[in-house]
């Protein structure tokens, strides 16, 4: 099997307005050497029109504003960038009021998230609502980093007081892995190159942690779920007999042979074949986007799930999720949502908030139903249909949804299933 290969390692940042996102991430691309040409001197061009010198790092990625502000509905934007070592993509989530929906929206596939702390305010209420959204995605690798060490004159002090106050809070949550790196991402201070005015730190820089942690345990390799997104139905020659049903599998590994049952009729049939873009391939596995063939002609559509007749998720259609909320119009009791669950789109209600999360104590708080803006509850929804769900815990694929109000088309919320 190739994971191996060209591993690739997603991560998404967070912080709150001006704690340097846009900037850190300008300066990976540019000191990795990440960036083609003609967009630096672009950058060049435009910082110099702004009246400054140098590079403007942020200009990188405000292009990306542009995009976010066309009002799709999940609104995140992707970069790509390649060291000798890795592929990344960052998830990448400018905002400025909206953290809680880029975050969610940009880390539920993440690998890494990287939570940005101004080393002059330290651990703030936004730091415990990300770290909070982070450890409920479990997002599999955390990665702190205390930003603008430059203007608390690169103090040891100050770095290892913030690493306690997080830890201090961060201890009450699911997290497994966790880093810090004191870094100043205007000077470039460990952000790709090693600081030369922090010697106190022993660690390594920002990039080369991206570059070696170890992933490949993150994906989820034992539950077979895969959702049919299209069925293929080529009308052309050669192809009169073909049934193919295309999709993503979200996790898993599925080799032609295999006994295999379609959710929810209960039906089983064995993969006659799979292709992967234009090959066709004895087995496949998450996060790969493949066609399959089964023996037997069996009616299929569109959100039907394939998974191994030995291990199979839940069929409900009542669940509880952790919810949160990312709109601005708080939740409507017994609204109807649009909600989206892997290949699966359906009508669904909150029937219910069973509590609310309070952010700077992570105490429930009950008798409060009202769900407004970056609130994080766990609540019952149900659904106009049965779901094959899994938890969260166990899948991060098949136990996250997202919920979409009708009229505007806007993601709402994002629900991990409890
Ligand atoms: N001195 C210093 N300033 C920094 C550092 N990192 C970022 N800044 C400055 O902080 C300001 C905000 O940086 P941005 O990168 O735009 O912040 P952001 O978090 O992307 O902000 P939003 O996109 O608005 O959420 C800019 O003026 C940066 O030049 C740093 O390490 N040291």
């Amino acid at each position: 099997m190739e994971i191996n290969k060209n591993q690739l390692l997603r991560f998404t940042t967070a912080g709150s307005v001006d704690d340097g996102k846009s900037t850190l991430i300008g300066r990976l691309l540019y000191d990795s050497k990440s960036i083609f040409e003609d967009q630096l001197e672009s950058v060049t061009n435009t910082t110099k029109k702004k009246g400054q010198e140098g590079v403007d790092l942020a200009l990188f990625t405000d292009g990306l504003k542009d995009e976010r502000e066309q009002g799709i509905t999940i609104d995140v934007a992707y970069r790509y960038f390649t060291t000798p070592k890795r592929k990344f993509i960052i998830a990448d989530t400018p905002g400025h009021i909206q953290y809680t929906r880029n975050m969610v929206t940009g880390a539920s596939t993440a690998n890494a998230a990287i939570i940005l702390i101004d080393a002059r305010n330290g651990v703030i209420e936004q730091t415990k609502r990300h770290t909070f959204i982070a450890s409920l995605l479990q997002i599999p690798h955390i990665i702190v980093c205390i930003n603008k060490m430059d203007l608390v004159d690169f103090k040891e002090e100050v770095y290892e007081d913030i690493m306690s106050q997080f830890e201090e809070f961060a201890s009450k949550l699911l997290i497994k892995d966790v880093r810090f790196i004191p870094i100043s991402a205007l000077l470039g201070d460990n952000v790709v190159n090693r600081s030369t005015n922090m010697d106190w730190y022993q660690g390594a820089p920002l990039l080369h942690e991206l570059e070696t942690m170890h992933i490949s345990s993150d994906i989820n390799k034992v539950d077979g779920r895969f959702a049919v997104q299209t069925v293929l139905r080529p009308q052309k020659e050669g192809f009169i007999d073909y049934r193919g049903y295309a999709g993503r599998i979200a996790s898993g590994i599925y080799r032609v042979g295999d006994e295999v049952s379609v959710l929810p009729s209960g039906f089983t049939s064995t993969i006659k074949s799979i292709n992967a873009g234009e090959e066709e391939v004895q087995e496949a596995f998450a996060p790969m986007s493949v066609a399959i063939t089964l023996t037997n002609d069996i009616d299929i559509s569109r959100g039907d799930m394939l998974v191994k007749t030995n291990n199979q998720p839940e069929i409900e259609q009542e669940f509880d999720v952790m919810l949160c909320w990312l709109n601005n119009e708080a939740a409507k009791p017994r609204a109807k949502y649009t909600l989206m669950h892997t290949s699966n789109e359906q009508k669904a209600i909150i029937k219910k908030v069973v509590y609310k999360i309070d952010i700077n104590t992570y105490d429930r708080i009950r008798d409060d139903e009202n769900l407004a803006m970056n609130d994080i509850a766990r609540v019952t929804v149900r659904a106009s249909r049965r779901l094959m769900i899994d938890a969260y815990r166990e899948n991060r694929n098949t136990g996250s949804l997202i919920l979409i109000d009708e009229r505007s088309n806007e993601t709402v919320a994002a629900g991990m299933i409890v």
